[in-house]
């Protein structure tokens, strides 16, 4: 409120009466007055002189009263008052300004806008004289030639270094003579254009001449109107020179301006919003660049900023690769790609990017770091279904198909060829350990020809599906079913060793042919896999002769069943898969874990663990299940091994596994089931029958000497359809007992089996055992 500003309203608190008249008004308002403090106030000096001229005739009357308070009161009549009241008012106006100036600056559409002017007017121009600058010097100096010899030189590539020097000297002596030719020319000129004036004036005065002669014009028509037109060219430049050169400026200024806006190095500050968004996907060379300038390793700053091109020469082509990008850095000389590894994080967020989306591997060119850096959020979308789930027609050769396990990194399918391999899945719990693992014993259910050997030491159902399909599957966390595992093993040890002793090496020259892995052959896969495998290796438990089934020496029987089939099983079909938690020393020990022809490893805790899991030689060449994001990364796995369709040089691959939760992984047993002809009574071990080959001749021999081609068909007779028997020449029955020791010589002219030996080697066994 004005101090002048009059309150009519009623509602206001009567404290103070001020009153316009005489003295003698006090009398009218004494009512008043017992309530409130009566105050004459002064009258303006026209008012005052109307009453003054009115109360000639009579008393001094109240012209006007009101009530006010104190304050206002004081407002009217204190100047201390009213200035404070002014300055508080001034105050409030300023506290107006500066809140409504700082909505107007901050504003989004003034930010912008300021934004937009400062990049068109200001930073392109600038940027585009820059690299018209940079250009103009390239072409006109020898910088191109030195910046080429310090990038050869920090790149360590002498020839290169030698090759561009022979350039600059040879440009500099080009431009040495250019500078003489300047020296002399001006002389030249000066002659050049006395020669051409002196004949165009005799050229022009012929003409004329000739023109005078044949009566159509003045002897010096030509000359004088050569004169006019270089006096219209005169008159034009002065009077439309300036818009020529406003003409000629603003083409200047356009064509800067366009240089600098497509030279890619504007400052973020200028930068539009939705450039800056688009900044977060793309990866350009000056992003990469400035990520390693800032990466605070010393060297590598000082080498980038001493090479002119910015750094841009340690860069390989930016490939678009899958939901990413990838590129080699080669490193200058005095930077190794260790540095630069271990500064994975800080470089990924200086690219934009989450450490976890940025993988750096070592490929086999020197002193070079490639880089995988994934489109921002990629790596969190889903990968979507696995084809085992999505195709119901889908049908499974262990010896000519792969698995569609998942994704690699680029967004290519990972496709597993299992065949005779071992296998070992770990991680941290929850991660995806038995998912994965299930994912691929799936697809093998598919064929029929597989013979699947489940222990499940966990035991809460994660692979009851398989009950149709398994030949054994056991489920249970305790020593028991552990005890059942390692029974397995050794099972598949003993069935691995008689196929050892059956296979015929000298006709099938080339490992287990598909002839004789047919679904119930004599060589037909077996997969041995063993899910929570630590706890096998853990199991407290001991055997009547006092051998532990867990632990890691020599008597340790799940340890030794594993790693015989390890050193062993592959060549003939027999072969161990185990997932396991937290490898460490104890319950991954390292001949088994080294054992896996493909090691997976899901999100782990610690580097040391990733080595375990996946050997330092993955590790060191950058692969780091340890940098997964546990809980955010189920189902990611960084592969490796020699059974691993690895690309040249990479150590290992990311993989990201298709999810097949429990339902799906009943429907597709449910197809596995109808693939193997209703093949579904209750799992149950059912080992192939391994026949003892020196009781059999024993028995057939009937305590005599018996040819060896007659050995053969008894045999025959005694086992029908047991392979092994299944066409025994005199020759072949020669061979097979000769490996259980039992010599078999010529008895006139023939081939015999003689009963003594075949006893002899019976009781030499029964005394062995
Ligand atoms: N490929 C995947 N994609 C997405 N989620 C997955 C994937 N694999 C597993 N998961 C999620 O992780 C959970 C745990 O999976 P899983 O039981 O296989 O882990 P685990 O490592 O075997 O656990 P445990 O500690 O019991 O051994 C699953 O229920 C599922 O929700």
């Amino acid at each position: 409120m004005n101090p002048t500003d009059h309150n009519d309203r009623p509602e206001s608190t009567p404290e103070t009466v001020a009153a316009t008249g005489s003295e003698s008004a006090r009398e009218s308002v004494s009512t008043a007055s017992e309530l409130a403090t009566v105050h004459p106030l002064r009258t303006c000096p026209d008012q005052h002189e109307s009453t003054t001229s009115a109360g000639d005739e009579s008393a001094p009357q109240v012209v006007e009263g009101r009530i006010i308070s104190e304050y206002e009161y004081r407002l009217l009549t204190d100047q201390k008052a009213q200035r404070e009241w002014r300055y508080a008012d001034y105050r409030k106006q300023a506290a107006w300004l500066a809140r409504t100036t700082r909505t107007a600056v901050a504003h989004d559409r003034t930010v912008s806008t300021l934004k937009f002017v400062g990049r068109n007017a200001l930073v392109y121009p600038t940027l585009g004289a820059g690299v018209a600058l940079k250009r103009w010097r390239d072409t006109h100096g020898s910088s191109r030639y030195e910046r080429m010899m310090r990038a050869a030189e920090l790149a360590g590539d002498h020839d290169k270094l030698a090759d561009w020097e022979a350039r600059d000297v040879a440009e500099k002596a080009r431009r040495h003579d250019r500078a003489m030719d300047w020296i002399r020319s001006p002389w030249q000129l000066a002659k050049a254009a006395g020669a051409v004036t002196v004949c165009a004036a005799v050229l022009l005065l012929v003409l004329g001449l000739i023109l005078w002669v044949g009566g159509k014009g003045e002897f010096l028509g030509p000359i004088t109107a050569v004169v006019d037109a270089i006096a219209f060219a005169v008159w034009f430049v002065i009077t439309y020179g300036a818009l020529l050169v406003t003409g000629v400026t603003a083409g200047v200024v356009t064509w800067l301006w366009n240089l600098g806006r497509t030279s890619q190095a504007v400052p973020d500050l200028f930068r539009p919003a939705s450039q800056r968004n688009l900044d977060d996907v793309v990866i350009t060379p000056s992003i990469v660049v400035t990520a390693l300038r800032d990466l605070r390793i010393s060297e590598l700053r000082k080498k980038i900023e001493a090479m002119e091109d910015g750094g841009a020469a340690m860069l390989s082509p930016i490939r678009l690769a899958g939901c990413g990008v990838e590129f080699d850095i080669h490193l200058p000389s005095g930077v190794d790609t260790e540095e630069v590894k271990r500064k994975r994080r800080k470089f990924a967020e200086n690219m934009g990017r989450h450490e976890h989306e940025v993988f750096l591997t070592t490929p086999p060119a020197p002193r070079t770091v490639r880089v995988w850096a994934a489109d921002s959020g990629e790596l969190d979308k889903p990968i979507g279904p696995s084809p085992l789930v999505t195709d119901p027609t889908l049908t499974a050769d262990l010896y000519t198909g792969r698995v569609p396990w998942g994704m690699d990194l680029r967004g290519d399918a990972v496709l597993m060829a299992l065949l005779q391999c071992h296998l070992l899945v770990t991680g941290l719990s929850k991660q995806g350990k038995t998912a994965s693992l299930r994912a691929l014993a799936l697809w093998l259910a598919l064929d029929p020809s597989v013979q699947l050997y489940i222990a499940d030491l966990k035991g809460i159902g994660d692979w009851r599906m398989f009950k149709p399909v398994a030949e054994e599957l056991i489920e249970g966390p305790t020593d028991a079913h552990c005890i059942q595992a390692t029974e397995m093993l050794e099972w598949g040890v003993k069935e691995m060793e008689r196929r050892l002793m059956a296979f015929d090496g000298d006709k099938y020259r080339n490992g287990v042919p598909r002839e004789l892995a047919k679904p119930g052959g004599p060589f037909a896969p077996i997969v041995l896999l063993v899910d929570e495998a630590q706890q096998a290796f853990m199991n407290p438990a001991k055997d009547e002769q006092n051998n532990p089934y867990g632990g890691q020496t020599s008597k340790s029987r799940y340890f030794m069943a594993a790693r015989k089939i390890h050193n062993q099983g592959r060549a003939v079909n027999v072969v161990l898969w185990q997932g396991t938690q937290d490898p460490t020393n104890d319950n991954l020990p390292k001949l088994v874990r080294e054992g896996a022809h493909i090691r997976a490893a899901l999100a782990l805790g610690t580097e040391s663990q990733s080595r375990m899991a996946l050997g330092d030689k993955a590790v060191d060449g950058g692969a780091a299940p340890h940098e997964l994001r546990s809980g955010l990364d189920k189902g990611t796995l960084v592969v490796s091994g020699e059974g691993v369709p690895l690309p040249p040089g990479q150590p290992s691959m990311t993989v990201r596994t298709h999810f097949i939760d429990g339902d799906d992984s009943v429907t597709v047993i449910n197809r596995a089931v109808a693939i193997r002809g209703a093949k579904t009574g209750k799992p149950q071990v059912e080992a192939p029958i391994v026949r003892d080959l020196l009781a059999d001749v024993a028995e057939v021999l009937a305590g005599g000497d018996v040819k060896a081609t007659d050995v053969g068909a008894r045999l025959r007779e005694l086992a029908p359809g047991y392979q092994p028997y299944a066409g025994l020449s005199a020759e072949k029955v020669r061979e097979a007992l000769d490996k259980v020791r039992v010599p078999v010589r010529f008895k006139d002219g023939v081939l015999t089996v003689r009963n003594r030996q075949v006893v002899e080697a019976l009781a030499q066994r029964e005394l062995e055992k």
